[in-house]
């Protein structure tokens, strides 16, 4: 029988990953910007022309990246990226809505470090899609070491994915600045209540929030310095300058523009967002420990 045609498009450190992953039970095609040494690379109209596309470019790109470079051909479309757009606010499903049919499009959410998953650990991820028979059409694409889960709920995977990236900068800002366990703990549940609230205003549903995409994705990055938002948090409670903090990870720290989204948004909604208020504030300048004495006292 013949095989499917998949490809990842972005050779970052996500698409690289799932690249191996899905390489475990299929022959897999990779692409990007900038050729790289791997099995299967190929180039960008080869990669287009695959029934099955995995994109994993920064979310701050992805309007660009359509604009110049995509054309819709039926494919069936896993988005891996977590953010908001910052010049529009939008999230990346709107963003795809210009150029993809709904029924095409699912989105990728959950704890899912890249660097476990090229290394074959045990992963959990949820494939969120308005269309079922497409998460089952992806799912078999994944090897035994990940499981996969369904959801419907597209709008709160794409705000949980985005919104937890803030919230473990501020973690990383907290332990940067040695407060202790109970405060980041304390951080953590109020962020996860904070990033409900604020995806309950663009219709989320709670359950997101306390499954993979919420809870399993903000335990993982607000806690590891595996996080690069994380370790931007760290940068700058040692009191780095964020464009050295920036220069220094060499990777996409998707929560710094996507803290910039979210205040727009909270900003236009009238939404209550207090840590995303403060990680904005401390990530244009203002000193974390002030941050910290106006957070604790508001
Ligand atoms: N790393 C992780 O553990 C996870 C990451 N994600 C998300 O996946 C997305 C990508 O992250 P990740 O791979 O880690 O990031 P990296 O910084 O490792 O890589 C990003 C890649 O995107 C490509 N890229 C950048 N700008 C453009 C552009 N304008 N057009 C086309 N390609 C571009 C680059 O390709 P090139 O090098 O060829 O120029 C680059 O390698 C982010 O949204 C991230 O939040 C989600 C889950 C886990
Ligand atoms: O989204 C991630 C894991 O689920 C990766 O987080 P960082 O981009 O902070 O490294």
């Amino acid at each position: 029988m013949k095989q499917p045609s998949i490809a990842v498009i972005g050779a970052g450190k996500w698409g690289q990953a799932l690249h191996f992953a899905l390489s475990q039970k299929h022959e897999v095609y990779i692409t990007s910007r900038s050729p790289r040494d791997i099995k299967n690379f190929t180039d960008l109209k080869t990669a287009l022309a695959c029934d099955y596309l995995i994109i994993a470019i920064p979310a701050q790109q992805i309007r660009n990246w359509l604009q110049e470079h995509f054309t819709f051909n039926h494919q069936k479309i896993l988005v891996a990226s977590k953010g908001i757009e910052a010049t529009s606010g939008q999230f990346l499903n709107e963003i795809y809505s210009e150029f993809v049919p709904e029924d095409n499009i699912g989105f990728i959410s959950g704890p899912t470090f890249a660097a476990e998953v090229i290394q074959g650990l045990p992963t959990a991820l949820v494939i969120n899609t308005s269309n079922e028979s497409l998460y089952h059409q992806f799912a078999p694409f994944f090897p035994d070491f990940i499981k996969t889960y369904f959801s419907e709920d597209v709008i709160g995977a794409e705000v949980a994915g985005a919104y937890k990236n803030v919230l473990a900068i501020a973690s990383g800002i907290c332990d940067g600045l040695k407060l202790g366990n109970n405060a980041r703990a304390s951080l953590i549940a109020r962020g996860l209540v904070e990033m409900h609230r604020f995806g309950e205003y663009f219709g989320a549903q709670k359950e997101t929030f306390i499954g993979l995409s919420g809870a399993g994705d903000l335990f993982l990055t607000a806690s590891s310095t595996m996080s690069r938002n994380y370790r931007v948090g760290l940068g700058l409670a040692q009191g780095k300058a964020l464009e050295t903090i920036l220069e220094e990870l060499g990777e996409v720290a998707e929560g710094v523009k996507t803290c910039e989204a979210i205040s727009e948004l909270t900003k236009t909604h009238d939404i209550y967002t207090p840590i995303a208020t403060e990680v904005k504030l401390i990530l244009e300048g203002k000193c974390p420990k002030i941050s910290l004495r106006d957070f604790l006292n508001n």
